[in-house]
């Protein structure tokens, strides 16, 4: 008998690969988020990525960062990766779940992560570590009793062509 092959990608990388694929539909020139949610089964729940809210053209509203009118800014407007992967998912509860996402969640989208029952982050860049943001939602993670850890990079290299 033959025995199986050995290289298959492991859960860990297979789920953050997908939170990656998704982040790159994204529109945001500057910053790309992705995530996974997957069940205690491994079975993945949904996915999301930051864009506009439906109805909210790509084309029509704005994706620069800065700008004398904040309503010309693509912050007011943007729904992040988090976010939508929690309120695309229609499938009844969260609960115990945990989320795969390619940036660390932000305080609006750690509140939702707490409030859909997701028990668990991991997460692959943490670039705005040093901001308030992300310092709220550590303390509210922590308080919540919901796990963090960055994503542990296997240095292995995913390649196809479609
Ligand atoms: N965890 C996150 N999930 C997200 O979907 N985002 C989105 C919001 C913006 O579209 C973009 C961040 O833009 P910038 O400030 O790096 O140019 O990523 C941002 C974060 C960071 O908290
Ligand atoms: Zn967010």
């Amino acid at each position: 008998m033959t025995s199986k092959r050995k290289d298959y990608l492991s859960w860990d990388e297979y789920f953050m690969s997908v939170a990656f694929l998704s982040g790159m539909r994204s529109k945001d020139p500057n910053t790309q988020v992705g995530c996974c949610i997957v069940d205690q089964e491994n079975k993945i729940l949904s996915m999301g990525y930051n864009g506009l809210p439906k109805g909210c053209s790509d084309d029509e509203f704005p994706w620069v960062r800065e700008g004398e009118d904040p309503l010309e800014t693509k912050y007011v407007y943007t729904v992040h990766s988090e976010l939508n992967a929690i309120l695309n998912y229609k499938g009844g509860s969260l609960d115990d779940s945990k989320i795969y996402v390619s940036l660390f969640p932000c305080n609006e989208c750690a509140k939702a992560i707490i409030q859909s029952g997701i028990k668990e982050v991991i997460y692959g860049d943490n670039k705005y570590e040093d901001s308030t943001a992300v310092k709220a939602s550590m303390r509210m993670f922590d308080a919540a009793g919901v796990r963090y850890h960055p994503y542990h990079w296997t240095g292995r290299e995913i390649k196809f062509k479609i």
